[in-house]
């Protein structure tokens, strides 16, 4: 029996749009925070209120692309003291995450943490360390857990519709050029697809198994000894299993399966942005559901706002522990693919 009725579930997360107001700084003028702060002026009610660059010129140039209003810093030290800026978020690469995340908390600011939050466990315990001594709020930005379709997979899951989830099944991958020096392949800039996009996977199945017994990871080394594509399978007693994929090398899907006893949820593509995805069950019955929307990271940038208003130091969305679980898994998983970063 097929039922052709689509439902929609943009009301499974609450309008970002109604989230309180909220003065961001940028720190780090590059791809992702233009992005962001596109987002936020035209999704939220907050603003970018200033923008922090270690040169004063990039600050200016991103300012006037994506924030025209916004107050210009030419140092990092200066846009967290600003004292117009409620949040920062640290947009800079992997290996700077712990040195900027201290610096916006020193200031005493809250921080919005890009993903992968630090190069390992160790470096995101210290920075999460710093942010429960000094009360601060911080969450790292895994934007695929505030999204509105992964917000109703989970209450259909949590309803038992797919009844025991028994295997998750999640492939990010997109041929990167290759350029040494830059962000995706240096290890000085703590690179590799693991850590940069592998991360989105491995994220889905923390959220719906928790903690893997095993971890097992194979995968191929980039010319500059990052990890350039893997498959990490992780397992959960005799309960459950994950195998997940990303690559710099393979423009594979952006997809997810997740298995269950009694059925199966299914997104086929684009999991990274507001989607669609269908349940299918035994019997070859399937219900789709349309979760498309424009923008992304509005999601993420409403619950930083409603955490703040609420006077939270982390999300229950996005806890302390699940940005360490994740930490933890990928420092097993990169142990057996033999990356590791200078002065690790
Ligand atoms: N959520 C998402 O969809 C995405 C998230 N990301 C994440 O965002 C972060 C930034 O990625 P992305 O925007 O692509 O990176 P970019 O290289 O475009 O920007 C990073 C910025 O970091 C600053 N920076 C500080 N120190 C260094 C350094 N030593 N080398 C290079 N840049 C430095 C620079 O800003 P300045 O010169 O102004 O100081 C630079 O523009 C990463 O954590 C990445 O994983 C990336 C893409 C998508
Ligand atoms: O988070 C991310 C999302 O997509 C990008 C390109 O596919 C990545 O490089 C990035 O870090």
């Amino acid at each position: 029996m097929v039922s052709h009725a689509v439902v929609n579930v943009l009301d499974a997360v609450p309008d970002p749009g109604a989230a309180p107001p909220v003065r961001w700084g940028i720190l780090g003028a590059g791809n992702i925070a233009g992005s962001f702060a596109d987002e936020v002026r035209t999704f939220t009610q907050g603003h970018v209120a200033a923008v922090g660059s270690r040169d004063e010129h990039r600050a200016r140039d991103f300012a006037q692309r994506h924030a025209p209003s916004a107050t210009v810093h030419g140092s990092y030290e200066a846009l967290v003291a600003d004292p117009d800026v409620d949040v920062v978020y640290v947009a800079t690469p992997h290996s700077h995450h712990r040195d900027h995340g201290l610096l916006a908390i020193a200031a005493g600011k809250p921080v919005l943490m890009e993903k992968a939050f630090t190069r390992n466990e160790a470096e995101g315990r210290e920075v999460l360390d710093a942010a429960r001594a000094a009360g601060v709020f911080v969450m790292e930005a895994m934007l695929t857990r505030h999204l509105p379709h992964v917000a109703a997979i989970r209450a259909l899951i949590a309803q038992g519709e797919i009844g025991e989830v028994r295997s998750v099944t999640a492939n990010y991958g997109s041929n990167a050029a290759y350029d040494p020096a830059g962000r995706l392949f240096a290890p000085e800039l703590a690179g590799g697809a693991l850590l940069d996009i592998g991360i989105y996977p491995l994220a889905f199945a923390t959220d719906l198994l928790g903690m893997p017994d095993d971890v097992t990871a194979v995968g191929l080394a980039a010319p500059t000894g990052v990890d350039a594509q893997s498959t990490v399978v992780l397992r959960y007693g005799d309960r459950a299993t994950a195998t997940l994929a990303s690559s710099v090398l393979a423009q594979s899907a952006t997809s997810l399966v997740i298995a269950g006893s009694g059925g199966r949820i299914e997104v086929v593509d684009r999991f990274m942005v507001p989607t669609a995805f269908s349940v299918v069950w035994a019997d070859g019955a399937r219900r789709d559901y349309d979760g498309y929307a424009p923008g992304a990271k509005q999601y993420e940038a409403a619950e930083v706002a409603r955490c703040l208003a609420a006077g939270l130091t982390e999300s229950p969305r996005m806890t302390w522990q699940d940005t360490l679980d994740l930490l933890q898994v990928m420092d097993r998983a990169r142990a057996q693919l033999g990356v590791v970063y200078p002065g690790e």
